[in-house]
């Protein structure tokens, strides 16, 4: 768990070398020597209101007439088979998620062969279910990921732990990246990240015709957020946003699309039997390169961090990696694909962005570079990522495998159960959001305290323990850079993009390139 001691480093940089002493101590030992809620008297359940009962058997036996998983309705197995196999289903998954909801209600249960898995599509079902949760909760199997780890001799990271292993590094690492107030020490480091974003569309834009369009606006959000991710979590630059991209920086890259460019194959490395893996042997196996990649490029990093506190660290180098390489995964492609979609978005709504353009300048007066602290003061710019993210939700649908027996909408779901919560569906519910199919960032700006625009409706970090741990980080990322592409461009369409739609690729992405003009602005 030595990964904490670079982490602590890199989080509290900015503090006294006493305190980061200390700091390291603690850390070391609470992973160590103890677990961590003992070493640091808390409970992960402080993350977000969690209450201490979960819907248990013995609740179940007080209430009358509860349905049996047999009674659920649903799709039956062959037109699921058609559905994703003959119909291309993978890359339509948050469609499937709607038409169902809107077939078979709240609560379905769909078999994929001999995997069941129960759909939760109502707000006040997902919220019962998340506030349910226990200590450790479960997202879904990740066997594939743990064999990669136990061949190569890596540790679990935080996405693949599970059980008291996750919950001593999470106990940790939300100490370090979740808390505003930590991550916004990074606003300087992050803000120079976006200097090299602009710099960058300039640059790009003078390559087209029309000296304006940025062709597929993505693969620049991608470097930014690879950019910006590491500038946190390696504190070193990687040089993604420069003319010459580094070596074992595009190696990390090639890797990184690998994974995402074989999401099919690699669910099916999971879901192939070890026996038959000599028969069809591709997709673990680019599953295992691609992993390969991400690790190398992790080692690496992390060893030049490494050597520098060495001495204060006992052991487990293995955890920083695989921690390491799984935080960059999950902080690159969900970043980049928010900020495409919002970019888009944007440019799709002049007046919208002519709007959030005054109040920026407003706020913070003309040419002024925004730092965190400002954030509060930049509701639009807020509301303007809840907004992207309730209509294109990178998750559209997350999992959970139930740690006990649960009543959920009135049937009973046996421990150990898979479910899909369908933040999809709910995002478009009329029910929770008015105007559904409306981009409306100002939905989110709060009129007075009991006017609570946040709901399970939306959720797209997730909620409670098992949350997403880098949502400040992306945060952060997300309205720095929205903000300076508001004050300096007008972000319009290019005529060579129509409308763009989404589709599921593991994560919710556009379809089709998104290209944006970036159009200088008089200020
Ligand atoms: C727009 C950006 C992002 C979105 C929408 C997003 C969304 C999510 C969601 C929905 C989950 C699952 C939560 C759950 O199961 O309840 C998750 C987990 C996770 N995310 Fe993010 N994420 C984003 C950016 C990031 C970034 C920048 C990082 C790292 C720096 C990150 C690291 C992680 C990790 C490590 C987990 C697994 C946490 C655990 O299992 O304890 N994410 N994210």
């Amino acid at each position: 768990m030595a990964m904490l001691n670079h982490l602590t480093t890199a989080c509290w940089k900015k503090v006294q070398n006493d305190r980061l002493k200390k700091q390291l101590f603690f850390i070391c030992r609470a992973l160590h020597k103890s677990a961590a809620s003992d070493a640091f008297g808390i409970s992960a359940a402080g993350e977000g209101a969690m209450p201490e009962s979960v819907i248990s058997s013995a609740a179940v036996s007080e209430k009358p007439r509860i349905l049996s998983l047999e009674e659920m309705p649903g799709p039956s197995t062959l037109s699921n088979l058609v559905e994703f196999f003959w119909r291309d289903g993978f890359s339509r998954i948050h469609e499937i998620q709607m038409e169902h909801s809107k077939k078979f209600g709240k609560i379905f249960k769909s078999r994929f062969g001999p995997q069941l898995v129960v759909s939760v599509a109502h707000r006040d079902l997902v919220a019962e279910v998340l506030r349910a949760e226990g200590v450790a909760p479960q997202r879904a199997n990740m066997e594939s990921w743990k064999e990669y780890r136990d061949m190569r001799g890596h540790s679990t990271g935080l996405i693949s732990a599970e059980g008291e292993d996750w919950l001593k590094m999470r106990s940790v690492l939300r100490q370090l990246v979740m808390r505003p107030r930590d991550v916004a020490l990074f606003s300087d480091d992050v803000n120079e990240v976006v200097d090299d974003l602009i710099n960058r569309v300039r640059i790009l834009r003078t390559q087209e015709s029309d000296g304006a369009t940025v062709l597929n606006v993505n693969d620049l959000f991608f470097k930014y957020a690879m950019e910006g991710v590491a500038v946190i979590l390696y504190e070193s630059r990687l040089g993604c946003l420069e003319n010459e991209i580094p070596q074992e920086t595009q190696d990390y890259i090639g890797a990184l699309h690998l994974m995402f460019s074989s999401f099919k194959t690699t669910m099916y490395a999971g879901a192939i039997p070890k026996w038959l893996r000599p028969v069809f042997p591709k997709p673990w196996d680019e599953f295992c390169c691609s992993w390969d990649g991400l690790f190398k490029f992790s080692q690496i990093h992390v060893d030049k961090r490494l050597s520098e506190i060495k001495a204060k660290v006992e052991r487990g180098e293995e955890e920083i990696y695989a921690n390491l390489t799984e935080m960059l995964l999950a902080g690159v492609d969900t970043t980049s694909f928010t900020l495409s979609w919002a970019s888009y978005l944007l440019a799709r709504h002049p007046h919208i962005q002519q709007q959030i353009y005054t109040e920026v300048t407003n706020t913070l007066g003309p040419g002024a570079v925004a730092t965190a602290d400002d954030v509060s003061r930049l509701p639009l710019i807020r509301g303007l990522v809840k907004e992207t993210l309730r209509l294109f939700p990178v998750l559209p649908g997350n999992g959970r495998i139930t740690q006990d027996d649960l009543v959920v909408g009135g049937y009973f779901i046996p421990k150990g159960t898979q479910l899909a919560l369908c933040h999809y569906s709910t995002s478009f519910d009329e029910e929770n959001f008015h105007d559904s199919l409306n981009f409306q960032p100002s939905r989110w700006i709060r009129k007075d305290s009991t006017d609570r625009v946040d709901n399970f409706g939306s959720i797209p970090f997730g909620y409670g323990i098992r949350s997403c741990i880098g949502k400040r980080i992306a945060e952060l990322e997300m309205h720095l850079a929205l903000t300076r592409l508001i004050q300096k461009f007008h972000i319009c369409v290019s005529p060579l993009t129509s409308e763009v739609k989404s589709k599921t690729h593991g994560l919710l992405c556009p379809a089709d390139p998104i290209n944006l003009q970036f159009i200088d602005r008089e200020n």
